[in-house]
């Protein structure tokens, strides 16, 4: 009896253990990591609106503040793309078993791909001290919304879903069923970002330098404001 009752115990202070190392630690270590430094910054908006165009102002103007989160993905690599620097190309196996182990801060799927944001790539941006930059989807935003990680969060919006169609097939990226996809999932995206509470900062995109000197002066203004209490 009393030995039986000794093995219970064990299995339930095991059982903590167990909960306590797998769960409550790694996400605490999670938190304070991530919660340590500037706040991230997470750019969204429709595919088209000019998310990658504005980033790559704020970074060839500020080369050593600001450093790009890499993103995974289950896609194949297209021409010129580096593993590592503009992706972490995965297979979705490994992607799944890393998603299990709760080693994403978001994941999402598009067509027949995933992607995702890793804890540790956001890590390495912060470790050398930049300003971690995202550029994730609506569903990532409300993942990371219940997240730790407490970014500031920036919707670039477009003067309208024509002028938005004009610019995607002027870009020649997309195929006509790529290109119908994402004009399909503008609306409800330009819906959550004018909601409001959703975004920080809305930007609309109808000239590229109003849009920048708009998005500047507002991080600009929250990192001075950071810094003078004591967060940098
Ligand atoms: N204000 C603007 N006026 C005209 N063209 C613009 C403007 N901003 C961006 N563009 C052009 O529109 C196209 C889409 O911009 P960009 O690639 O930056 O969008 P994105 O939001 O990053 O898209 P995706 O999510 O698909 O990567 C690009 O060809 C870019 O040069």
């Amino acid at each position: 009896m009393a030995v039986a009752k000794i093995r219970n115990r064990i299995r339930i202070e095991n059982f903590f253990d167990l909960f306590i190392n797998t769960f409550i630690l790694p996400y605490l270590g999670f938190s304070i990591m991530l919660q340590k430094g500037p706040r991230p910054i997470v750019f969204c908006g429709p595919s088209g609106s000019g998310k990658s165009t504005l980033i790559k102002l704020l970074f060839d103007e500020y080369p050593d503040k600001f450093g790009f989160s890499v993103s995974h993905t289950t896609r194949n690599p297209r021409p010129g793309e580096e593993n590592g620097k503009h992706y972490y190309f995965t297979t979705k196996d490994d992607m799944q078993k890393q998603i299990d182990s709760g080693e994403f801060i978001e994941t999402a799927v598009f067509g027949n791909n995933m992607y995702g944001t890793s804890k540790q790539a956001i890590e390495d941006v912060q470790s050398t001290g930049k300003i971690c930059v995202l550029d994730i989807e609506i569903e990532g935003v409300k993942q990371i919304k219940a997240s730790p990680l407490q970014p500031l969060f920036i919707f670039i919006k477009p003067p309208s879903i024509e002028e938005l169609e004009n610019r995607l097939k002027k870009r020649g990226t997309e195929s006509q069923e790529s290109l119908q996809r994402r004009l399909a999932s503008a609306k409800t995206e330009i819906e959550f970002g004018e909601t409001p509470g959703n975004f920080d900062l809305i930007v609309e995109n109808d000239n590229v330098e109003k849009a920048y000197e708009k998005l500047r002066n507002f991080i600009m203004s929250q990192t001075n404001q950071q810094n003078q209490n004591g967060i940098s």
